[in-house]
């Protein structure tokens, strides 16, 4: 038996949810590009969990089931004012808050595929009010309500805000919450894929995926790009930062993926993304930052950016706190988690790989004192 680090390579199970082939990544067989530009994130959850597009009824139906779900129990918004609120990362409190949610759902052990589809709703619904609610309470003010009127992307600006907001950011923000939707078998989906094939619940296949995303060489990998944009501070700057870093081998946070080889396809969009908005709210240096990060890493390392690397510029040009930018990856990213879950059930067998083992042979027990 020989290991292969980090799984590269391995494949390690079929999948009919999104794929990555020759860097063109499809949802369901539709290219990103094209849900890019013309689908709801409504629409993309539907394609996810049920493998077509919706009609319009089915397409209203979703709609109106996630509106109505997205309340969260009272004692899960109690439990976040028990929180150290200045010490908490607000990944750390979603991953809590997910877990929490599971105990107040009765039908959170309930197996049947009704039951697991009606909790589908209930977490993708909820996962983007335990955010805003989370946010708002750490400032020492009110949450916001869902509205029902407004769609998933206007709800979430709304609930984070209270301000309902502009077409253009409702656009900006949908399409950010269509590209991160799936990603084959990406880490944390991986991770939910096993916690799931054991026969757990739904909530610990969620939970357990909030926990891979958290780290920065996945979903946290936003934040770290915008404090490096940050510490970066202007223009100039970049060139001297970026090289001390590559000297030093550190990696620059934004850059480089297993799968694709020449190129994020979701990265365009974004870059197209920040261009616009960081120019329309007068932060052009953000954009430009970027761009010339962008040319260095990949001039020197022949790395391309990821989806995590203009990002960050997007959700802080929509006045998006930094330690939020990956809770709002996993607003988006529940329904892929989600749509493998319930694929892994449909078809499920126990995960379980082997490792090789390189520790010590065979050992005689030593008795303590005489160690
Ligand atoms: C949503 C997402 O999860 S997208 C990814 C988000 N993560 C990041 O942006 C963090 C930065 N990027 C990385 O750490 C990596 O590129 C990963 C984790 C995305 C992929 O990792 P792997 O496929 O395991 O590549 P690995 O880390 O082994 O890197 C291979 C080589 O490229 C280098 N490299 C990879 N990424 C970077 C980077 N961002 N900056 C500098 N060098 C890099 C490594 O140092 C290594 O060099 P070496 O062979 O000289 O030691
Ligand atoms: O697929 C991966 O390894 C990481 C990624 O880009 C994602 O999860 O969107």
């Amino acid at each position: 038996m020989t290991a292969t680090k980090g799984l590269e390579g391995v494949v390690a199970t079929t999948s009919s949810v999104s794929s990555i082939i020759d860097d063109t990544l499809t949802y369901v067989g539709y290219d990103i590009d094209d849900l890019a530009v013309n689908a709801t994130f409504e629409e993309v959850i539907y394609l996810l969990w049920h493998g077509a597009l919706p009609t319009k009824s089915q397409l209203e139906e979703l709609t109106k089931q996630l509106a109505e779900n997205a309340e969260i129990p009272a004692e899960v918004v109690n439990h976040f004012k028990t929180y150290p609120i200045d010490k908490v990362h607000p990944m750390g409190a979603l991953r809590t808050a997910v877990s929490l949610l599971g105990l107040y759902d009765e039908e959170a052990d309930v197996m049947s595929e009704d039951a697991n589809y009606r909790k589908a709703i209930r977490i993708q619904a909820k996962i983007p009010t335990l955010v805003t609610t989370f946010a708002r309470i750490r400032q020492g003010k009110e949450s916001i309500a869902p509205r029902t009127d407004l769609s998933f992307a206007a709800n979430f600006l709304y609930m984070l805000s209270g301000n309902e907001p502009t077409a253009i950011e409702e656009e900006a923000f949908n399409k950010a919450l269509v590209l991160h939707a799936d990603h084959e078998l990406n880490a944390s989906t991986f991770t939910a894929r096993v916690c799931v094939a054991t026969l757990s619940d739904i909530y610990s296949g969620v939970t357990s995926a909030l926990g891979a995303l958290k780290g920065p060489l996945h979903g946290g990998a936003n934040e770290q790009v915008m404090k490096m944009l940050t510490e970066i501070g202007s223009v100039e700057n970049v060139e001297p930062y970026i090289n001390e870093k590559l000297a030093n081998k550190e990696k620059i946070m934004g850059f480089g993926h297993r799968v694709y080889r020449k190129g994020d396809p979701r990265a365009k969009h974004l870059k197209e993304m920040s261009q616009k908005l960081t120019e329309l709210t007068g932060q052009p240096q953000y954009y430009d930052m970027s761009i010339k990060i962008n040319d260095i890493v990949t001039g020197q390392k022949n790395l391309p950016p990821n989806v995590d690397f203009y990002s960050a510029s997007v959700y802080h040009s929509l006045g998006i706190e930094h330690d939020l930018f990956t809770p709002i990856f996993a607003v988006s990213r529940a329904s892929g988690w989600i749509a493998h879950i319930l694929e892994q059930y449909s078809n499920n067998r126990l995960i379980r790989p082997r490792a090789e083992y390189v520790g010590p042979g065979m050992q005689k027990y030593v008795p303590i004192e005489k160690r």
